[in-house]
């Protein structure tokens, strides 16, 4: 596959957003595969003018705006980078050392040592804007997904149908041989080696056996959902996030994130900050995703979940992000916690000790809603969720080689906890069981007890009651699930 055919060059020059929806939608519905290396060189070409080397318009347009014009990807730029990638892989790898059509293990360690070697020796890896084939080919700077895709699209390259990319929530890696039964790292740490430590170690890094293994489609549809528009910290543009959201939508159309559940949380992000008329709301995308996780991947992925908590909280609907969030920590709990899963423990942290006390601040402030009891203080559903939560990351913990709470996590729930009213806490809900404690036998003398104690004492020491109550109450959602778990 020497240069571009006509098929290709009919689209050049790319002058606005438009022509390369078109380009991508031609290059999705032709009977032959869609060119990865040339998708990523253009995405990655536009992604860099928009938000690395911002070349600011010389004139400051009539909206004052300081948004550089959309930059013009002439075919020559474009070929000139496809070819040096062709020519590099095709002039390392000598395929009469391969001659079996099925690419092989040695086959897909070489090719990843040829896209490694032309990496530069340091640089910092989590960097923004190095996913794609033009940071490979004019920075020789790739992240973790980007040496994996690279891996992929070299195969390409070469012609094999039988390497594609497989994605966890935090890892690439590549599948490949007969059925793509077969599964090789191609990034950082244990080049070469197969998947199956991942799997043994029940770490959610490789999502148990789950990941999202795609087709060529897909692999298109990982560089868009890979796009990365961030100017700065605080600043995106608005160009390649509107292009990315349009992307997004053809491949949506096309049916290629049927079975992709971040990139449908990634677009309803999008679609939050910036509604596409006629189409569906957020809700619909992340509820699109969560139906994909348990329809495809034995509910194992977490980020369908935090996506849909995440939109909740932003929106003030306290009850649903304890229900997302409670979800979330059911998925987790499936897992062992690795030292190398931060990013999910990360994502937990923040979830129980920053997000769910600034909830619980904000509704214990919420003084119209206290009077009226339509507060999540007073909601047993909420209450439920909020131990279903902690119970998900208790059991999370349980078995792991590494801990999960510290004394913070401890502070911030009995700070959360405190902020239910003590009504509430009196129908503890048994996570998972879907039965009240005081449904129990052995509870219900208890909590009659309590009951009756409590309606008794006076308003005055509810404080020292609410710590008492609230240690028998942690002790009893722990004796719970110990009792579950015989
Ligand atoms: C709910 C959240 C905290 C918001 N953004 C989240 N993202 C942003 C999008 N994102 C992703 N979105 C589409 N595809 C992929 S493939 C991938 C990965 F496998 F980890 C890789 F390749 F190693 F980076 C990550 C990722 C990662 C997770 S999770």
């Amino acid at each position: 596959m020497a240069g571009f055919r006509e098929r290709e060059k009919q689209y050049f020059p790319l002058q606005k957003i438009q022509d390369v929806v078109d380009l991508f939608k031609d290059q999705l519905t032709t009977p032959d595969e869609p060119n990865l290396a040339l998708l990523s060189i253009v995405l990655g070409l536009i992604e860099n003018t928009l938000t690395v080397n911002r070349a600011l318009p010389n004139h400051i347009d009539s909206s004052q705006s300081l948004e550089p014009i959309f930059p013009v990807v002439e075919l020559s730029t474009v070929e000139a980078l496809y070819t040096k990638f062709v020519t590099q892989i095709k002039r390392s790898v000598d395929l009469t050392k391969f001659p079996d059509g099925n690419a092989t293990r040695e086959l897909v360690k070489f090719v990843s040592d040829v896209v490694w070697s032309s990496l530069m020796r340091s640089y910092y890896k989590d960097k923004a804007h190095l996913q794609s084939l033009y940071s490979y080919l004019t920075g020789n700077k790739l992240d973790c997904f980007g040496v994996a895709f690279a891996v992929v699209a070299a195969f390409q390259v070469l012609e094999y149908k039988d390497v594609h990319l497989a994605l966890s929530e935090d890892h690439a890696w590549v599948v490949f041989g007969e059925d793509l039964k077969d599964s090789a790292e191609v990034t950082w740490h244990g080049r070469g080696q197969p998947i199956t430590v991942g799997v043994v170690d029940k770490s959610w890094l490789y999502l148990n056996g789950e990941p999202v293994i795609c087709t060529r489609q897909m692999e298109v549809a990982s560089i868009v959902s890979g796009i990365n528009p961030s100017i700065n910290a605080t600043t995106d543009s608005v160009e390649m996030a509107s292009l990315q959201q349009d992307l997004l939508w053809l491949l949506h159309d096309l049916g290629h994130l049927e079975k992709y559940p971040m990139a449908l949380g990634n677009l309803g992000d999008l679609e939050e900050i910036s509604p596409t008329p006629g189409r569906p709301p957020p809700l619909d995308l992340f509820e699109e995703s969560i139906e994909a996780n348990k329809k495809y991947y034995n509910n194992r992925h977490v980020y369908p979940y935090t996506y849909l908590g995440a939109y909740q909280y932003r929106n003030m609907n306290y009850k649903e992000a304890l229900q997302a969030w409670a979800d979330a920590a059911s998925v987790v709990k499936t897992y062992n916690y690795n030292r190398q899963d931060e990013e999910i423990y990360k994502e937990f942290l923040e979830i129980a000790n920053d997000l769910i006390p600034q909830m619980m601040k904000s509704a214990a402030s919420d003084n119209a809603a206290r009077i009226h009891h339509t507060s999540i203080l007073y909601n047993p559903d909420c209450y439920s969720n909020f131990l279903r939560f902690y119970d998900g990351i208790c059991e999370w913990e349980e078995d792991s080689p590494n801990p999960v709470l510290h004394i913070t996590w401890a502070n911030q729930l009995a700070f959360s906890l405190s902020k239910f009213d003590c009504s509430v806490r009196k129908l503890i809900a048994l996570p998972g069981t879907g039965e009240s404690s005081s449904s129990s036998e052995e509870d219900s003398e208890e909590d009659e007890e309590d009951e009756v104690n409590h309606n008794k004492d006076n308003k005055k020491d509810d404080k020292e009651n609410i710590t008492q109550t609230d240690d028998n109450k942690i002790e009893k959602v722990v004796k719970a699930r110990g009792r579950r778990r015989k």
